[in-house]
């Protein structure tokens, strides 16, 4: 199964239209491989939190309308990163959308877990409710989750419990953290026998340098692929039986102890 991850540069002299149609090519030239992955927030970059109201759309507005093209003549899943949505009650989330083949709008996954504790996002968006996991026919399926979900393990072993063999995370994780980003990415690889495909940004907005780095990791936690900062496309070949066997030859996932009785209160 061939994944191509789009590390697409979010510096803020481009308009959101002239990305999208940079994007939609880019997404055409991946012809030829099964899913192709954007990063989180590129129409307008995870950091423009004053861009944030005036870019918000609908799951169909026009970040989706023109990825399903794409999507389509391409003849590939698409997982096209995250969009600041807007709800009908004008609630704003950063939500995720899987694209299929024909174009279609297959899932959306609203982050869980929303990043800048007192400022940003976590002010300004709701947070998503549900784990999303989608079964791409003949391949792997994919569990969602974007950015700083991350640092969430919870979150990814209810994805592998639903399912998911493969995880897959669009992000715009900043360069001065980049170090957390890669260990975090193999963490969850290794710790959920489930490769890692996380896609990062490139190039620097609102006064963020983005890491770039996107990454791919196996179920044992090898690193298969791994960008650069800059702007760049990642192609990699992934063994949908290499989450068997390894899950098959060395099964901790079995020894895990549920139903201990929690403590009365977190202890934070
Ligand atoms: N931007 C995010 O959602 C997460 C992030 O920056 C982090 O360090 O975590």
């Amino acid at each position: 199964m061939r994944a191509s991850l789009l590390q697409i540069a979010v510096d803020p002299d481009e308009t959101a239209d002239s990305r999208r149609r940079r994007a939609a090519s880019l997404v055409r030239e991946q012809a030829g491989s099964e899913l192709v992955i954007l990063p989180e927030l590129w129409p307008v970059g995870a950091f423009a939190y004053q861009q944030f109201e005036q870019e918000a759309e609908q799951p169909t507005g026009p970040t989706f309308e023109a990825m399903a093209e794409a999507a389509k003549d391409a003849e590939v899943w698409l997982h096209a990163g995250s969009v600041v949505e807007k709800a009908d009650d004008g609630t704003l989330y950063n939500t995720a959308l899987v694209i299929s083949p024909t174009g279609e709008l297959a899932a959306v996954y609203r982050k869980i877990h929303r990043f800048g504790f007192d400022k940003g996002e976590a002010v300004m968006m709701g947070a998503g409710e549900d784990l999303v996991t989608v079964p791409l026919p003949g391949a792997l399926t994919i569990g969602l989750a974007t950015c700083y979900d991350l640092r969430f393990p919870e979150l990814f072993r209810g994805l592998v419990d639903a399912g998911a063999q493969a995880l897959v995370i669009p992000a715009g994780w900043p360069a001065r953290r980049r170090e957390h980003w890669t260990l975090l990415a193999r963490a969850r690889a290794v710790e959920n026998q489930a490769y890692v495909l996380a896609c990062g940004t490139a190039g620097t907005h609102a006064g963020v340098e983005q890491a770039g780095h996107s990454i791919v990791v196996d179920p044992w936690g090898e690193v298969l692929a791994e960008a650069g900062p800059g702007e760049e496309v990642v192609t990699v070949d992934l063994d949908p039986a290499k989450v068997t066997t390894t899950r098959d030859d060395f099964p901790a996932l079995k020894d895990r102890r549920l139903g201990l009785p929690a403590p009365a209160a977190p202890r934070l």
